[in-house]
């Protein structure tokens, strides 16, 4: 989510002078600014029920008006909105006569996760965020394979910290098990909503997994944010992929079982698949661990051996301890550990 530094935003709120070439509509409702051989229209409201601030694109080259598919929350129209041009890439608005939480927002023209975005819709895109005053922590995207005991570190954080932690709750396509509850553990959803939900720009990332798709929408993220909390999203190595790819600045750890014996064990002993799952997963568990060594995607990997350890040094990379980092920050013990895995042969055969 997009952050402006504190000082500006003060300043800007005091109405000072900021160096910036802010572009004042005074109090009218749209305002223009030229992006390369666009011209984005942003003001009004493109859809009067929502009451969302719209946004059009003028296309110098085609000469066409073009409506962009809109990612994010878009900001309530207000009485007046200045935007200036940061770094090519993404404009800034500010509201005026507005709430201190909700004058600075965000527009990304062209950053590598509307790239990313425009490839995948095939369509136009932009993606609003509110800007954050002063310093957010990173969301933690913690990946790894099924069974390796991402959902317990989670709940172990979650439960020793739970003013400081927000989980991201992700939509999923698949059955939900006895325990879970829809809304707490997932959004379970039908694939054609979810599939419809995607055309409409309204996932961060998603991925077919196990057979089944997953996703994280943007509202889940936002609801955290919201509550003034710091993000944790259990994604699979894919959808680390695409966050990685986005504009969210997070810390991607990786959670590696130690052996492949062990992870079928516990996957085993949890005892929420059925056999056919159960080896699917297996199988797919080698692809991810490859992917965690050599994506460079992750900053830290952890070793879930013994659990009490592995919290450890979950929170140690976290900050939330004040001895050093016990992670291995990819360094060559942690890449000879994963090497030692992938090597190990798996006694089942693929089914
Ligand atoms: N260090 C550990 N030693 C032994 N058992 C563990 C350890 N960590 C987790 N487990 C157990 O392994 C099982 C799988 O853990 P968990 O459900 O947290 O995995 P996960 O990575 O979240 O899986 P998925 O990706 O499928 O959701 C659980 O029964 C859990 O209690
Ligand atoms: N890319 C995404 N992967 C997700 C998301 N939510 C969960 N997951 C991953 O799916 C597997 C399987 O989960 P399970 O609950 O069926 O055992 C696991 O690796 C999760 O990390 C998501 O929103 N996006």
């Amino acid at each position: 989510m997009g952050e402006a530094p504190a000082f500006f935003l003060d300043e800007v709120q005091k109405g000072f002078s900021n160096g910036f070439d802010l572009k004042s509509n005074g109090c009218d409702s749209t305002t223009t600014i030229v992006v390369g051989n666009k011209t984005y229209l942003i003001g009004g409201s493109s859809n009067e029920s929502t009451l969302e601030i719209g946004v059009q694109i003028f296309d110098q080259s085609s000469g066409e008006w073009v409506y962009p598919t809109v990612l994010g929350t878009a900001p309530k129209p207000s009485k007046g909105f200045s935007t200036v041009l940061l770094n090519e890439d993404r404009i800034l608005g500010i509201k005026k006569c507005s709430t201190p939480d909700d004058f600075a927002w965000f527009l990304e023209v062209d950053t590598p996760y509307v790239r990313q975005q425009k490839k995948i819709l095939g369509t136009e895109v932009v993606a609003w965020s509110k800007g954050v005053k002063g310093k957010a922590e990173k969301p933690v995207v913690i990946s790894g394979p099924s069974g390796v005991g991402k959902g317990t570190l989670i709940s172990m954080l979650m439960k020793e910290f739970p003013s400081m932690f927000g989980f991201s709750v992700s939509h999923t396509t698949r059955a939900s098990r006895n325990m879970e509850k829809d809304g707490v553990h997932y959004h379970f959803t039908d694939r054609s909503v979810m599939e419809k939900e995607i055309q409409d720009g309204k996932f961060l990332e998603f991925a077919s997994v196990h057979g089944n798709l997953y996703g994280t929408s943007v509202e889940a993220v936002e609801v955290v944010a919201d509550d003034g909390k710091r993000c944790i999203l259990d994604i699979d190595v894919q959808g680390a992929r695409s966050v990685k790819a986005s504009s969210i600045e997070a810390i991607f750890v990786f959670v590696c079982p130690p052996s492949m014996e062990e992870l079928e064990k516990r996957l085993r002993a949890r005892g929420t698949e059925t056999e056919e799952q159960v080896l699917k997963r297996l199988r797919n568990a080698k692809a991810e661990i490859e992917q965690g060594q050599s994506s460079g995607i992750f900053d830290h990997i952890l070793y879930n051996d013994d659990l009490e350890e592995c919290y450890k040094s979950l929170k140690k990379l976290l900050g939330l301890d004040k001895s050093e980092n016990g992670s291995l920050k990819l360094n060559p013990y942690g890449l000879i550990f994963l090497r030692i895995i992938l090597s190990r042969k798996s006694t089942r055969k693929s089914s």
